[in-house]
């Protein structure tokens, strides 16, 4: 079973992974990962996220490109493996943040629909999808507002995104409220990964 993590910057994703990971209540062979990954595919996703001028659509396939890879090493060999695979982020984030990157585009006029079809041909769709749903201006002061995703006008742009891809996928989403304590977020993404 694949289950992803899901949210804007900040809304805890790390953290919950990082209690997760020490849970015994989840089978012991868990594979727990994420992406971007560490790969070198990931590396040239982080360079891209660290320039402010580049270009949104070759972004867009250089995080596509790291997926495909952490698809063929890690994904579905372990899925293969009947192992519970954890991802902190994975498709719905290109979805999401790159369908909000594009927006400006002169080539689509739906940048999350035009994203979504580069993928479905290929990927290996989520089981189950918490999201960590918090506020854009709470995001971008948790996260520092660190890199050029991390504004609160360009993460509103995003939440918007993740609210279409739960409306389109209500069974496939368990939306958990990331403004609560850690403690109460952590409960809830328990009881929906243990479930
Ligand atoms: N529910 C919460 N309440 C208060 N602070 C939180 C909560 N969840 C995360 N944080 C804090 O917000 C910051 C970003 O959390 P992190 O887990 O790195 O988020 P993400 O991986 O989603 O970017 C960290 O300093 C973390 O301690
Ligand atoms: C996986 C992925 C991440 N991102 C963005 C979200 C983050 O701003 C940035 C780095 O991801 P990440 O390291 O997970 O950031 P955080 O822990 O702050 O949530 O890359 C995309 O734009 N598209 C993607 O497909």
């Amino acid at each position: 079973m694949l289950v992803t993590l899901e949210g804007l910057d900040g809304s805890g994703k790390t953290t919950v992974l990082e209690r997760l990971r020490a849970d015994d209540a989840l089978p012991a062979d868990t594979a727990f990962t994420r992406e971007p990954t560490d790969s070198w595919y990931g590396e040239t996703v982080t360079r891209s996220i660290e320039d402010d001028d580049a270009d949104s659509l070759a972004e867009l396939f250089l995080y596509t490109a790291d997926h495909a890879a952490h698809l063929t090493d890690t994904v579905r060999p372990a899925l293969d493996d009947g192992r519970l695979v954890v991802s902190d982020r994975y498709s719905d984030s290109r979805y999401a943040y790159q369908g909000a990157t594009l927006a400006d585009s002169e080539w689509f006029d739906d940048p999350l629909a035009y994203v979504k079809q580069v993928h479905e041909p290929w990927t290996r769709p989520p089981d189950k999808t918490v999201y960590l749903d918090l506020d854009p201006e709470t995001a971008a002061t948790r996260s520092g507002a660190t890199n050029k995703f991390e504004t609160a006008d360009y993460l509103a742009d995003v939440r918007e995104n993740y609210e279409r891809l739960v409306d389109a996928e209500p069974d496939r989403f368990v939306r958990v409220d990331a403004t609560a304590s850690l403690d109460t977020v952590y409960e809830r993404v328990r009881e929906a990964v243990v479930d």
